[in-house]
């Protein structure tokens, strides 16, 4: 995590995923796996541990990617560039457009191969939540579609990351809370096939 930190603090550019990649590991990802022994997994589980802490680092690439697509227009403005420079090259993009801040039908385009990736990871994620210890199912849960939902406002609010904060709205959080519990209900024996502990 502290590596992460350093990193952020010499560079302002990624050149691809991988890179990204890996600074979200060290500041996120290490966020994730950290949490699953303090939450634990849970005794009915049958999935396999390294499974479980898949799950976890996926979560915390998902929320930190999330926190990029959400920043772009912030983090612009301090001069500072998150989005993988040659998958803005392949959309048409340069860094000035970003800096420039004009929702275009390229940066639409580009911003929607960066949700889907985005919301893969949380896919990923969400194979681990129930394996976790009961008492920690909900509020992962409900982290996790909150945090997903920030993208869809991105979606709502056409893609335009630079003069808007896509935020979910206070009525969007107490529908996901109960959700969140339904979920959270379900645990590792109700199962009715084991989709974890493969390859
Ligand atoms: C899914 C399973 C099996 C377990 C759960 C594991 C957990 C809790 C994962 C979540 C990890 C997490 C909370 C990561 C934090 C990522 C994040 C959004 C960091 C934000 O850091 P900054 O970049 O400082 O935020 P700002 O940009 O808002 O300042």
């Amino acid at each position: 995590m502290i590596e992460g930190m350093r990193m952020d603090l010499k560079k302002s550019r990624y050149m691809n995923f991988d890179e990204l990649y890996l600074y979200c590991y060290f500041v996120a990802g290490t966020v994730g796996l950290m949490s699953v022994p303090v939450m634990g997994i849970s005794p009915e589980s049958k999935a396999t541990i390294e499974s479980v802490y898949n799950a976890a680092l996926a979560l915390g690439i998902a929320n930190q990617l999330t926190n990029i697509l959400r920043d772009v227009g912030e983090d612009a403005r301090r001069g500072r560039i998150y989005l993988p420079q040659d998958e803005l090259a392949q959309a048409g993009l340069s860094d000035q457009d970003v800096f420039d801040g004009k929702v275009t039908d390229k940066w639409r385009n580009f911003m929607k191969s960066q949700i889907k990736r985005a919301k893969m990871f949380f896919g990923k994620a969400e194979k681990g939540v129930t394996e976790l210890n009961q008492a920690s199912r909900w509020p992962v849960w409900a982290a996790l579609l909150l945090y997903r939902q920030i993208l869809d406002e991105i979606e709502a609010n056409d893609y335009d990351n630079f003069t808007k904060r896509a935020y979910v709205s206070k009525t969007k959080k107490l529908v996901a809370l109960p959700i969140a519990f339904g979920r959270s209900l379900v645990s590792p024996s109700s199962r009715k096939l084991p989709i974890l502990g493969k390859a």
